[in-house]
C-alpha cells in the first residue's frame, strides 16, 4: 500500500472517470497528495477522522495511507466518486479502517450510527468559514479541525475563528505547483 498505487489508480479510473480532470503523475502527486498529507502538520490524524467533500479521497486516502492508527470516515454523496474511493480502499488493502459514505454530510449526521469526530478535514468542499462553522458540530470536543484554504481566505477566517470556540494549533503557508499562495491552518474545539 502506497501513495504510488493511489495514483496509478487515479491515473487508471481518471481515464474513463474524469475523477480529477487531466493531470499527469508529477502534478497528482505534488498538488493533490504531498498537498494532502500537508493536512497532518501540526497534529496527525488520531481516533476517528472524518473527511467531507472527498471527491476521490482527498485529502483522506493519502492521509490513511501514511497514518495507519487512524479510523477514516470519507463522506461524498457522487456515485463515481464513491465507487472510486471503495475500489482504491480495497485495492490498498485499506477497507478495514477506511469507510466510504455515499450521502450528502447534512444526511449522514442524521444517521442513528453518528458520532462526532476527533479530526475533521476537507478540502474544497464548501466556503473556508461555512466549514469551520459546520465543523465544530462535527468534531468532538477536545477535537481537531483542519482548514486547507488559500491564502486570500485566511483574513477572514481568523476574524470569523476569533468568534468560535476554537483555539488555533498552527498556521503553514505553501505553494502549489502553480505558484497560488495556500494555507494549512489546525484549530481545537475547546467547547
Ligand atoms: C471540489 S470537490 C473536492 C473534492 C476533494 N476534496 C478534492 O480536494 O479533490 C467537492 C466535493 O464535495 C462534494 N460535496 C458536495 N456537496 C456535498 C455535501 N453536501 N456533503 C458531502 N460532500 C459534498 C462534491 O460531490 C465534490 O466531490
Amino acid at each position: 500500500m502506497s501513495t504510488e498505487q493511489y495514483i496509478d489508480l487515479l491515473l487508471h479510473f481518471n481515464a474513463s472517470s474524469n475523477l480529477i480532470g487531466p493531470m499527469d503523475r508529477k502534478t497528482i502527486r505534488y498538488d493533490l497528495i504531498e498537498d494532502s498529507l500537508k493536512a497532518a502538520i501540526h497534529v496527525a490524524p488520531y481516533g476517528r477522522v472524518l473527511d467531507v467533500g472527498s471527491g476521490a479521497g482527498l485529502p483522506g486516502l493519502p492521509l490513511a495511507i501514511a497514518y495507519p492508527e487512524a479510523h477514516y470516515t470519507l463522506v461524498e454523496p457522487r456515485k463515481k466518486r464513491t465507487q472510486f474511493m471503495t475500489i482504491a480502499a480495497q485495492r490498498l488493502g485499506l477497507r478495514e479502517r477506511v469507510d466510504v459514505v455515499a450521502e450528502r454530510i447534512e444526511d449522514f449526521v442524521q444517521s442513528p450510527d453518528y458520532a462526532p469526530f476527533d479530526w475533521v478535514v476537507s478540502k474544497a468542499f464548501e466556503e473556508p468559514t461555512a466549514f469551520l462553522k459546520d465543523a465544530l458540530a462535527w468534531t468532538k470536543s477536545g477535537g481537531h479541525i483542519i482548514s486547507m484554504i488559500s491564502a486570500a481566505d485566511e483574513a477572514s477566517l481568523l476574524e470569523l475563528a476569533n468568534e468560535l470556540p476554537v483555539e488555533q494549533v498552527g498556521t503553514m503557508a505553501y505553494e502549489s505547483s502553480e505558484g497560488q499562495a495556500r494555507r494549512v491552518i489546525t484549530w481545537k474545539f475547546s467547547s
